[in-house]
C-alpha cells in the first residue's frame, strides 16, 4: 500500500490533474491512497476571505467569486459537457461558505477559518476524484474529517491518534482493496464533527499520519522540485539534489524551516520505518530523494534562509538576572500569541530571541512582554541555518551581511544577519 501527496503548486490548473492522473495511472494495480491539498493558492484566497468577513470588510463574496471562476476555469477544461455533475458538486462545496457569510460573523475566528478554508481541500478533491473516473481510474472520494479525528485547537489542531487510527483501520483498508482512494490533505474533524485544519502547509503531514496508521511501505510527496535539495532553489541558484537523507537530518531541516516537507511529517514515518519519497511532478522517472533509517549524514551542506526576522532582546525592568521564573513566563506568552521562535539566546541579563514577523501575533507579544520587561526589538533580519557547515560555507552567506547573532553546535551554524546597504 502507498500513499501519493499532491500539493496546490502539483494541480494548480488543468494540466496539473492531467500530470496527476498520468503518474496515478503508472501505479494502477496497486493499493494506492491519493491525498490532496487545494489547488494552486487557494488557501491564501479562502484566508483573506476569512478575515475580510471578520472585519465585515465586505470584499468577502467577491473573494469567493474569484475562488469560483478559478476553480470553474480548470473544470471547463477538464469536463467539456457542462452538465457534468462535477460541477453541480462543487458548487455545493462553495454554498456552505455563502451559508457562513450571509450570517454575522459570531463565532470565533479561528473556528470560522476552519470551516471556510477546509473548502479548498474539499473542492479540489471533488474536481480530481471525478477527472480520475473519467479517464478510467475509478475511485472513491473519501472525506478526511471521518478519518483524522483532532481536539478542537482551529487552525493548528492536534490528533487524536488512538480514535484515528482506529476509525482509518476500520474505514480505509476494506476500500482501498477494490479501489482507488482520494481524500483531502490538511483536514479533520473534532468528535463533534466540526471542521478542523492541522496547521498551514499540513497536507504533508496528513498524508504521513494515514501512512502511519495503514503501515503503508512508502509515502511519496510530488513537487515542483526535483527533490529535497542542499537549499531553497528560489533563494540559491547552484543547489544539489540530495538522493538519500536520515530521517533526522529530514527533521532538522525541516525544523530550520526548509518548506519542502512539513515538520511534523518526518516523525510518525520514522516511528513506523515508512520510506518518504519526495520527487519531482514534472521530471516523474527521475529517482528524487529518499527519506529512510540511513546511517549515512548529509552529503552537502544545507542552506535554510528565512527572511522578514523580527530579533526580540528582552531584559528585566529591575535588572535582575533572566531566572528560570522570568524564562517559563517569557515562553508562555510566546505561546499565548503562537509565536514560535526560530532561534534564541540568554545571557545574564537578557534573553533575545528572533521570530518570523507575522503582523499583529507580534506587535500583540511586544505589548504583552512591555508590561513586564523592558523589549526592544530590529526589524528586517534574515535567519541563515547551515547543516553541516564549514567556514567556507559561512564566508559564502556572509556577503554583503553583518552579523547580528551566531549560534553554534557540532552540526548547525545559525546566522541571524542584517543586509549592507552600499
Ligand atoms: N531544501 C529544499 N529543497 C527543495 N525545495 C525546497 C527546499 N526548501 C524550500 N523549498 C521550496 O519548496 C517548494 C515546494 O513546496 P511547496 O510549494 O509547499 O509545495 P506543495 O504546494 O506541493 O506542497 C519548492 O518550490 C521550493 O521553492
Ligand atoms: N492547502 C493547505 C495545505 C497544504 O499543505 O498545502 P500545500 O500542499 O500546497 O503546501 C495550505 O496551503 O496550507
Amino acid at each position: 500500500m502507498q500513499i501519493f501527496k499532491f500539493g496546490g503548486a502539483s494541480v494548480k490548473d488543468a494540466e496539473g490533474v492531467i500530470n496527476l492522473g498520468r503518474i496515478v495511472s503508472k501505479h494502477q494495480g496497486n493499493p494506492l491512497l491519493v491525498v490532496i491539498s487545494a489547488m494552486g493558492k487557494t488557501t491564501n484566497l479562502l484566508e483573506e476571505l476569512v478575515f475580510a468577513y471578520a472585519k465585515h470588510g465586505g470584499n468577502a463574496f467577491d473573494l469567493l467569486d474569484r475562488a469560483k471562476q478559478y476553480h470553474h476555469g480548470i473544470m471547463e477544461a477538464l469536463f467539456p459537457d457542462s452538465s457534468h455533475p462535477v460541477y453541480n458538486d462543487v458548487a455545493n462545496r462553495f454554498v456552505e461558505i455563502e451559508w457562513i457569510l450571509e450570517d454575522e460573523p459570531m463565532d470565533p475566528l479561528d473556528y470560522l477559518y476552519d470551516q471556510i478554508v477546509a473548502v479548498g481541500e474539499l473542492v479540489s478533491t471533488t474536481i480530481v476524484s471525478h477527472y480520475l473516473n473519467t479517464i478510467g481510474l475509478q475511485n472513491a472520494w473519501v472525506d478526511a474529517r471521518g478519518l483524522i479525528l483532532t481536539d478542537n485547537t482551529y487552525r493548528e489542531a492536534r490528533v487524536d491518534w488512538t480514535a484515528t487510527e482506529s476509525r482509518i483501520q476500520s474505514e480505509l483498508p476494506g476500500i482501498l482493496a477494490n479501489q482507488l482512494v482520494v481524500t483531502q490533505g490538511f483536514i479533520g474533524s473534532t468528535s463533534e464533527n466540526f471542521t478542523t485544519t492541522l496547521g498551514r502547509e499540513g497536507s504533508d503531514y496528513s498524508a504521513a499520519i494515514f501512512a502511519s496508521c495503514l503501515g503503508a511501505e512508502s509515502v511519496t510527496i510530488w513537487k515542483d522540485v526535483p527533490g529535497v535539495l542542499n537549499a531553497d532553489p528560489k533563494w540559491f541558484d547552484q543547489t544539489e539534489l540530495i538522493p538519500e537523507l536520515s530521517y533526522l537530518d529530514a527533521i532538522e531541516l525541516t525544523y530550520y524551516g526548509a518548506t519542502v516537507i512539513h515538520p511534523k511529517t518526518i516523525k510518525p514515518l520514522q516511528n513506523k520505518n515508512i520510506t518518504l519519497h519526495v520527487k519531482s511532478f514534472i521530471d516523474i522517472d527521475n529517482g528524487g530523494t529518499q527519506i529512510r533509517a540511513t546511517q549515512e549524514s548529509l552529503p552537502v551542506p544545507s542552506f535554510i534562509f528565512k527572511v522578514n526576522q523580527v530579533l526580540i532582546s528582552i531584559l528585566p525592568k529591575d535588572f535582575s538576572f533572566i531566572v528560570e521564573d522570568n524564562l517559563s513566563d517569557i515562553f508562555s506568552r510566546f505561546h499565548q500569541h503562537k509565536i514560535k521562535v526560530n532561534m534564541m539566546h540568554n545571557s545574564a541579563v537578557s534573553f533575545s530571541v528572533s521570530v518570523d514577523n507575522t503582523g499583529e501575533n507580534v506587535q500583540g507579544l511586544l505589548d504583552d512582554l512591555k508590561t513586564r520587561y523592558d523589549v526592544q526589538h530590529q526589524n528586517g533580519l534574515e535567519l541563515i541555518t547551515i547543516r553541516h557547515y564549514n567556514q567556507q560555507t559561512i564566508d559564502r552567506v556572509l556577503i554583503e551581511k553583518a552579523i547580528i547573532m551566531e549560534l553554534k553546535d557540532s552540526y548547525t551554524c545559525q546566522l541571524l544577519v542584517r543586509k549592507l546597504t552600499a
